[in-house]
């Protein structure tokens, strides 16, 4: 959590928003403690999502184009946009009618729950980082994190990403409704940014993702219910899934950003690409081993 800590001491919004350091510390305690021990959507999965978002921050000088609140907004988001996630997608709770789709009316149970949980800690006197701001400033940050953490379900992704697209051209910084949009792709290229990563530490979380997704179908095998095919351990192939995620969903989410930011071109597409290459090479090697094995 330390590290947590740092990264709103450095983009001062102890100062800015009068957060008592122990207040903050326990918020980031009870975030901690609030995410579960599952293979992929854990607190260390709630690390990377901050700190790339730090990162694009820092990277697209972000702090000189938007206010302190909606800095505060995204940062806290990216802290608690997979709150308490039991490491079964939306599909599962709608299929198997549990009690958050029941709430929720199978509208993004997960994130309406993972944003849920967050407010509930921040409703805490002693985690509420939130408790010297003004009751506008209150509101805003409120509406700013439901709208972000929101925006993680990726059945809304081609809705939003089209909607980047639309104000791309006349981007407007003193546009709010361009601003939370650009808000939401931030917070979408962050938490899906592994391969982003070096593909020492990429291609582990990759692993990890498929643990969930196998445990999730085995589970959906046994309760009759219907089984998603990229998640299904008898018909998965890793790299060719993941050249397909990094080709359709990937880079054209973050060649879209990059169009609004050129500097993250080497910080984020080049990796990417390198690593669309790493997993066609495993895909091809895999091919000519089955071919081998075949004869
Ligand atoms: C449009 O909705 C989608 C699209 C793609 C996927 N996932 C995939 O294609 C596969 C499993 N690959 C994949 N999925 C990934 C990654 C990072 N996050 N992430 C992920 C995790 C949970 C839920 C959704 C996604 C995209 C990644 O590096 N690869 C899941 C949902």
């Amino acid at each position: 959590m330390v590290l947590l800590q740092v990264m709103y001491t450095d983009l001062d919004f102890i100062a800015a928003f009068n957060i008592e350091p122990a207040v903050l510390h326990h918020f980031l305690f009870e975030v901690y403690r609030r995410y579960n021990n599952i293979p992929f959507h854990n607190f260390k999965h709630c690390f990377c999502v901050t700190q790339m978002m730090y990162g694009l921050i820092w990277l697209t000088d972000l702090k000189s184009k938007m206010d302190s609140e909606d800095l505060l907004i995204m940062l806290t988001s990216a802290v608690c946009h997979d709150l308490d996630h039991a490491g079964y997608n939306n599909a599962y709770q709608i299929n198997a009618r549990t009690e958050l789709a029941l709430r929720y009316n199978d509208i993004s149970p997960l994130e309406n729950h993972h944003c849920a949980i967050a407010f509930e800690i921040l409703e805490k006197t002693e985690s509420n980082i939130f408790r010297n701001l003004s009751m506008n400033q209150y509101k805003r940050i409120r509406e700013g994190i439901i709208k972000c953490i929101l925006a993680t379900d990726m059945t809304r992704h081609n809705d939003i990403l089209n909607k980047f697209k639309s104000i791309l051209t006349a981007f407007d910084f003193t546009n709010k409704e361009h601003r939370e949009v650009l808000m939401m792709i931030l917070i979408k290229v962050s938490d899906i940014s592994n391969e982003a990563r070096p593909m020492e530490v990429a291609e582990p979380w990759l692993d990890c993702l498929l643990q969930e997704f196998y445990n999730q179908s085995d589970v959906e095998k046994l309760e009759g219910l219907p089984v998603t095919p990229f998640m299904d351990r008898d018909k998965v192939n890793k790299p060719s899934s993941q050249t397909g995620f990094i080709r359709f969903v990937l880079l054209p989410l973050f060649i879209e950003l990059a169009n609004l930011f050129p500097c993250l071109e080497q910080h984020i597409i080049h990796p990417v690409r390198k690593a669309l290459d790493y997993y066609t090479e495993m895909e091809k090697a895999l091919e000519r081993e089955k071919v081998i094995r075949a004869q």
